[in-house]
């Protein structure tokens, strides 16, 4: 079974976080996800998730932060997730990929049809801003 290694992004902005929905036409459709991608071998994973990010919604990004890789196994193949949180250099997004994607308040976002390899990377985001409030 293939195990893959991606990156992803939960990009912040006044208070509201950026979610994206897949294409119809990719694995996972129509599933919302934490921008990103595979990593590439020997690419820093922060310079992965920069460059995905840039060509999928030509958004300049900084990385603030880091949670726990989370593994989940789908049905055809296991993957890795590896979620930085970002904050956005400016709020103007251009979709290359995904059918859809907009900023959330936080609490909005449990309400997404999530991939299910993000449920607890949201889990424990969600579990961070609790803890700074
Ligand atoms: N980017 C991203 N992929 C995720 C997330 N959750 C999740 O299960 N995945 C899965 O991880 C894989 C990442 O593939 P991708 O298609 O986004 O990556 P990529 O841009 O490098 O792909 P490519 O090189 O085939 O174009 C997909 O199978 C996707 O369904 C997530 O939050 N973000």
């Amino acid at each position: 079974m293939p195990h893959i290694h991606v990156t992803c992004a939960i990009i912040e902005r006044n208070g509201l976080v950026l979610a994206a929905r897949r294409s119809a036409l990719m694995q996972l459709p129509l599933k919302w996800e934490f921008p990103g991608g595979k990593i590439r071998a020997g690419e820093d994973p922060g310079e992965c998730l920069k460059r995905e990010i840039r060509e999928e919604l030509a958004l300049e990004i900084d990385i603030a932060g880091e949670l726990s890789p989370a593994t989940h196994h789908y049905p055809d193949f296991i993957v890795t997730l590896y979620p930085f949180i970002c904050k956005a250099k400016t709020s103007g997004f251009k979709l290359a990929e995904h059918a859809e994607a907009a900023w959330f308040p936080p609490g909005e976002l449990t309400g997404l049809d999530w991939a299910e390899a993000d449920l607890p990377v949201l889990d424990a985001y969600l579990a961070t801003l609790e803890r700074k409030s």
